[in-house]
């Protein structure tokens, strides 16, 4: 079959349409708009590209393109709107009972017609968000073997050693790469080892990209290391769709992950963004270290979510009128979030003027083996300054009846961690108590909203990484804030993306915390909500992103060459277009990519040994 249809569709046969519709045909009013011109001439485009996910608009294509592309007649005679095709999506998401269900159907809408699925995920943050992230997502991941229906990303196993450069080659969209959301699958949200199941949360995160910074999705390349798991369970899963072996340990595991950063580097340049996501803790925080000075990479679960906490204390800070330095902070948990809010914190607490111990002094760890006090025998280098002399205990009610925190965060993955007892001794302590439960999904949640507004006698601010809904209490509507990293890494991606940056520094998420922190207006303050809506997340990433560009720019971490006042310009014009634009017709009069210049003589690699 030849590759490319070329079919004898020209001049004669539409002018033997337009000959045979006249202007006063009722039966196909559209076909009299043909005009017999040269603007009609067919194009040769492969009916492959024509019907596939990148250019496939549906019964959206017109009668015009339906012609000169030679597909009409392969759909029915309809031309829909982006209105009406919009009604089919929602009619067709809201038709579907359970939420993995809504998650199998846009999977499906986004493998055959993307720029659909965007534009359907853009309008519809608030109830699209819940299904392709947290918390449907963790379910997703959970049965992803069940639900897998074709390339996402690339898969790189152990026994691709010495092969990953012509693996990520592989990619039909090698040459438009600029960004990577890479994950081991070792600590998929708070569900734990899910192996290449974890596929599903790279995918979700880097849709976000797309849907809520305007990164173009050919951008964009989802990546499972598939080291192994060892999950028992999923050995056994007949539709698991990874290695049944138990994980790569110690100097191969990390020599394996070297690799994949020199394949990427040398495959699609050196300023390829490279997004960690949840790889178990001391992994995450070993390779954002060892890392550190060679690639442009950053880890979401620990500097992402560190940006979103930051945030939030700074809100509570509005709404208390105390400033944060005066606030006494308990982190449940000690896993990346937990560790990096609190490293961010010190760095905020460090830049008022006071010392490391000044900014320590009032923060407290607890994990499970209890109280982080001096007297444990190995703490993580990190968490050394925030180690107390004070008695052990391995309760935390007991713990929060000790210290009497005004602020509680958890990032423990331990539902119902927050007992009524811990969140009515705050409210008994503080007028305002500040209940994080950052776990996800859902059903990890420390404390669900309704506990928290109930048990503190409405007096919480309360946020959570997976969404609640609003509760009625006393006749208040109380809104919970949503402190998920999502708020921050679009912006901070699309910033780094805007500016080809070098480095992903410490500072730009301090920036970022600050911007977030801005957006909730006094009103919604008062009212005791810290972060902004979810449907608001597109403004936030977008401003978050100019910010963030403008640093990097200023600081000399940029290397397109830029002026910090046309960032906004720069972005809006090259960002995402979620209307069909130009015609598929017109696309393909200009279809030459550039090579990436990045790969033409990219950086010699300076892995840190
Ligand atoms: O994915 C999310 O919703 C937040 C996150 O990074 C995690 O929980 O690991
Ligand atoms: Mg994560």
């Amino acid at each position: 079959m030849s590759f490319f249809r070329i079919l004898n569709f020209g001049i004669t046969r539409r002018t033997s349409i337009s000959n045979t519709h006249q202007s006063n045909c009722e039966c196909c009013p559209n076909l009299i708009k043909i005009r017999p011109s040269s603007s009609h001439d067919i194009i040769r485009v492969p009916i492959e590209v024509v019907l596939s996910d990148k250019f496939n608009k549906s019964l959206a294509f017109t009668l015009e393109e339906r012609q000169r592309l030679c597909i009409h007649g392969l759909m029915p005679a309809c031309v829909r709107t982006y209105d009406e095709q919009m009604l089919a999506i929602e009619t067709n998401f809201h038709s579907f009972e359970s939420n993995v269900a809504r998650y199998r159907y846009l999977r499906a809408l986004r493998q055959g017609y993307e720029r659909m699925y965007f534009q359907f995920v853009s309008k519809n943050v608030n109830v699209v968000l819940p299904i392709i992230y947290t918390p449907t997502v963790g379910l997703a991941c959970t049965v992803y073997g069940m639900l897998y229906r074709g390339m996402t990303g690339i898969h790189i196993t152990k026994h691709d050693r010495g092969h990953m450069k012509q693996i990520l080659g592989n990619w039909p969209l090698a040459r438009e790469v600029r960004a990577i959301c890479v994950t081991d699958g070792q600590r998929i949200l708070g569900l734990g080892d899910l192996g290449a199941n974890g596929m599903g949360i790279a995918v979700g995160k880097m849709e976000l990209y797309t849907a809520l910074a305007g990164i173009p999705p050919r951008m964009c390349l989802p990546v499972c290391l598939d080291v192994g798991t060892n999950n028992k369970s999923l050995h056994e899963d007949p539709l698991y769709i990874g290695l049944r072996d138990e994980r790569l340990q110690g100097d191969e595991y990390v020599g394996f992950v070297d690799e994949f950063m020199e394949a990427v580097v040398s495959t699609f340049g050196s300023q390829t963004l490279i997004h960690f996501e949840d790889f178990a803790t001391p992994n995450a925080f070993m390779f954002l270290d060892r890392y550190q000075q060679c690639y442009c990479h950053f880890n979401d679960d620990i500097q992402g979510t560190a940006a979103v906490g930051l945030a939030g204390l700074l809100g509570i800070q509005r709404i208390t009128k105390k400033p944060l330095e005066e606030h006494v902070i308990l982190f449940a948990g000690a896993g990346s979030a937990a560790m990096g809010i609190a490293s961010l914190l010190k760095i905020e607490l460090m830049s008022r003027g006071l010392t490391e111990a000044d900014a320590t002094k009032n923060i407290y760890f607890y994990d499970q083996d209890g109280a982080l006090t001096t007297s444990r025998k190995s703490i993580p280098e990190l968490l050394c300054v925030f180690a107390k002399n004070m008695k052990e205990t391995k309760s935390l009610e007991e713990l929060v009846e000790q210290v009497k925190p005004s602020i509680i965060m958890g990032a423990t993955s331990a539902p119902g961690l927050f007992s009524e007892k811990i969140i009515r001794t705050m409210a008994a302590n503080h007028e305002r108590p500040g209940i994080f439960a950052f776990s996800n999904p859902t059903s990890k949640s420390e404390c669900t909203a309704e506990q928290a507004y109930k048990f503190s006698d409405g007096k919480a601010i309360y946020s959570a990484g997976s969404p609640f809904p609003p509760v009625e209490f006393n006749g208040k509507r109380l809104t919970p804030g949503q402190a998920n990293n999502c708020f921050a890494f679009p912006g901070m991606v699309l910033g780094t993306m805007t500016v080809l940056a070098t480095r992903m520094p410490d500072e730009i998420f301090l920036l970022c915390a600050h911007e977030l922190a801005k957006f909730p207006s006094n009103e919604e303050i008062q009212s005791g909500r810290i972060y902004p809506l979810v449907k608001e997340a597109n403004k936030v990433a977008y401003k978050i992103g100019v910010e963030a560009a403008k640093y990097l720019i200023e600081n000399g971490y940029a290397k397109r060459t830029l002026e910090p006042d046309d960032v906004e310009a720069y972005i809006k014009k090259h960002g995402y277009k979620l209307n069909y634009g130009r015609s598929l017709a017109e696309t393909w009069a200009y279809p030459k990519m550039k090579p990436n210049p990045s790969t033409a003589g990219h950086e010699k690699k300076q892995k840190k040994k």
